[in-house]
Parts: C-alpha cells; structure tokens; sequence
C-alpha cells in the first residue's frame, strides 16, 4: 500500500451514475486525505449534485467505486453510510422549524447509546450561539444560524467526512462568512470536508484540493491554490462569483 492510499478517507474510482437513458457522471476519481477538504466546482447541471447524492447513498451508481474509511460503500444503504461517518448536508437547511434548537440536536443524538451529553456540550462548545438559542424554535433563527444548526447536527453523529453541498446558497455575505467559520471549526475537529459551493473563490481558499466538472466529468484536479482566476474563467465562464 502507498502512503496516499493509506492515508485516503474517500477514494472514488471511475465513478459513473445514470439516471434512467441519461447518464450523469462519467468516469469520476477523487482521493480526500483524512481531515483535508475538497472544493467541488462547475456549472449548473455538471453533476456536483449528482456526485454528492451517489456517495452517500442516495443514488445507486452505475459503474466504478466508492472506498471509505477503507471499505467499499458503493452499494450501502444511505443509513448505513451515514453511520459509517459520512454525513451529506443537502441543499437547504435540514432542520425541523417547529422544533427547538435543543429538540433537533437531541433528534440527531437518538441513534446514540451513550455520552449524549457530552456530544451536547461540545456543539455548545463550538457554536455558542446555539447554546444561547437552545429553546428558540429553528424557524425563527437566521439563515446562518439554521446553517450551523444543521452542521451542528451533522457532528452529533461524529462524521469522519461532511458534504456540505451548497450551504451558503441564498444567504446574505455575513451569513456566508458564519457558515464558512463553521465549517473551518468542523475541519478543526478532525472532520473531511467536500464542498460544493457557488462562491468559487471562497471555496478555493477554505479547501486544500479542487475538482472541476463539467458535464458529468472531471475537467481539471489540482491543489486549490493553483485554480487561478484565469483557469476559473476558462472552465466555469460567468460562474465564478466571488
Ligand atoms: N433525478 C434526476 N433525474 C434525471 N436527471 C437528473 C436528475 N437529477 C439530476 N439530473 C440531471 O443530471 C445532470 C446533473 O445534475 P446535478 O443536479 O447533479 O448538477 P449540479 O452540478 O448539481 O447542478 P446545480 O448546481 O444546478 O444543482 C443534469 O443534466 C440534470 O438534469
């Protein structure tokens, strides 16, 4: 074994996914080293969706596979890769509104045998807001907020590798910099992150490695840092907000 294979959190090889006739992803390979983040980028309909939806589950792929945390997951359940640790946050907030900020974290936990109120005490830890919040209703907290609700749900389960898919999606810029920071204490404790995001720049500076695609394949791999303005404008055109 190499040292990248040995370190690898989630290995994808060749992955290919149909939906009926129409194939959406060809041929896609990602490596994401234990505690490192991956920006996922392309146009609408390149298929970043689609690649978030088959590795955790919720779409069966059609050809390759996926390798996490050294077993093949290509055809688990999407509960059982959950509990494996690989955690998907969808597009939109994933929190119940008409239940307190307590009740959804205490919902997330009810898998859990022990130590409840240890994994409590450290989502108050990292985000003390919600501790101040925990009998507000979620559908009354901001959008940021709601966001880290939904990552602070997300570490209930002790994820190994979040996929934040398009988390700042509709939010006004300062509630962007609170998911961005979030995301940053999740990487602190130890958690992967791949990262579909529509601020292409943002996500470049948050993660080490990026990937464009561009109709279901991967057009360009490399280190985040060297995704240059130039390369952004030549593969994504007008989709490179800032
Ligand atoms: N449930 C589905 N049934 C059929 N085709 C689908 C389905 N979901 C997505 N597609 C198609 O697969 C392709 C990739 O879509 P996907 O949603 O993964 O793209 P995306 O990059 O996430 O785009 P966006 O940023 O708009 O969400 C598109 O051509 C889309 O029309």
């Amino acid at each position: 074994m190499t040292t990248s294979e040995s370190t690898s959190l989630l290995q994808v090889q060749h992955l290919a996914v149909r939906y009926g006739a129409a194939q959406s992803l060809f041929d896609v390979s990602i490596d994401i080293p234990v505690n490192s983040a991956l920006a996922v980028l392309g146009s609408n309909g390149a298929g970043k969706s689609t690649l978030a939806r088959a590795l955790s589950g919720l779409v069966p792929p059609s050809g390759g596979r996926v390798i996490f945390d050294g077993k093949d997951i290509s055809k688990w359940s999407p509960t059982k890769i959950r509990r494996a640790g690989l955690v998907h946050l969808p597009e939109g907030r994933g929190v119940f509104p008409a239940l307190t900020v307590m009740e959804n974290l205490r919902m997330a936990l009810t898998t859990q045998r022990g130590g409840k109120d240890a994994s409590l005490d450290h989502a108050f830890e990292l985000f003390p807001v919600l501790g101040q919040r925990r009998k507000q209703l979620a559908g009354t907290l901001s959008g940021g907020e709601q966001q880290m609700l939904s990552l602070a749900r997300a570490l209930m389960v002790s994820p190994k590798l979040v996929i934040a898919d398009e988390m700042s999606l509709g939010l006004a810029p300062k509630l962007v910099d609170v998911v961005f920071e979030s995301l940053g204490k999740m990487r602190e404790a130890g958690v992967a992150v791949l990262m579909i995001e529509q601020f292409a720049s943002r996500a470049l500076a948050f993660a080490d490695q990026a990937i464009i695609l561009q109709r279901g394949t991967v057009t360009w791999a490399g280190r985040a840092e060297d995704a240059g303005e130039e390369l952004l404008h030549a593969y994504l055109g007008g989709a490179t907000a800032a």
